[in-house]
């Protein structure tokens, strides 16, 4: 999978490249990442990239020219590729959203800066539009770090063995089970008990239960969101707690 970024901050992303799971599948070319600052593709002497907003205003407005010559070179590289402007404007991405762009060749990612980007490049250059959440940033760089880790993990051979592990719990769509580690008292807590046990069946059913636990009192919106398929895993689960019982 082929990610090219425009943004006017590329040394940002060195970040990825040196380690973690996206920098494991860049250097096993499971993913690609090429980096095009529209700097480079502004005209004159000034090479400028941004400029003030007409109608006034504070801030400056990413200019069109340099941001559609970009684009052009990205997508001329990665013609598979379709471009996303990571952006507050933009659909809310979820775990759904990420499979999908997963599934893609390629993606050509364009992260904004100042006030943002001249708006007929929406029309003319851009496909898609995407937010990571509600908030005020500075620039779309660590958005597209988030959608390019997000994606990049899902890919065949990009989390190794530990992958079946994160399988049947971070993709159940519930929240994580509580995780303990050596020392088994750590003033006066203790591990639960279930969990030094070796019964595996009834480790696995614990485990179970309070993931489904959490995910009711703290995230009830993402049982709503269950598929049919989750669900019913919902109903086994509940049917071995009930044994269990
Ligand atoms: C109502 C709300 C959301 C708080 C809001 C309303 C108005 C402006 C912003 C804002 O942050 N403007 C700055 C800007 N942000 C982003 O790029 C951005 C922000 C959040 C999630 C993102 N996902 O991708 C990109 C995202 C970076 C500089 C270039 C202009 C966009 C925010």
């Amino acid at each position: 999978m082929r990610f090219d970024v425009i943004t006017l901050f590329p040394e940002q992303f060195r970040i990825l490249s040196r380690e973690g799971v996206v920098a494991r599948a860049l250097s096993r070319g499971i993913a690609e990442l090429r980096l095009w600052n529209p700097r480079d593709f502004a005209p004159g002497p000034h090479r400028r990239v941004d400029d003030r907003p007409y109608g006034g205003g504070p801030g400056m407005v990413m200019l069109f020219e340099p941001l559609a010559a970009a684009i052009a070179a990205a997508r001329a590289a990665s013609p598979k590729s379709q471009v996303a402007y990571l952006s507050p404007q933009g659909t809310r991405l979820d775990q759904d959203a990420i499979n999908d762009i997963a599934a893609k060749p390629g993606w050509i990612l364009l992260a904004g800066r100042y006030e943002g980007i001249d708006e007929r490049l929406l029309e003319r250059c851009i496909d898609q539009e995407w937010s990571i959440g509600d908030y005020v940033l500075s620039g779309g760089e660590l958005p597209a770090m988030v959608v390019m880790d997000a994606a990049i993990r899902l890919l065949p051979g990009a989390l190794g063995h530990e992958r079946s592990a994160y399988e049947d719990s971070h993709m159940s769509g519930l929240l994580d089970c509580p995780h303990f580690s050596r020392p088994e008292e750590i003033d006066g807590l203790r591990v639960p008990k279930v969990l030094l046990s070796g019964d595996h069946g009834a480790i696995a059913r614990w485990r179970r239960q309070q993931a489904l636990g959490r995910t009711w009192l703290k995230r009830p919106d993402l049982l709503a969101k269950m598929t049919l398929d989750q669900a019913t895993t919902l109903d086994q689960a509940t049917t071995l707690d009930q044994e269990a019982r």
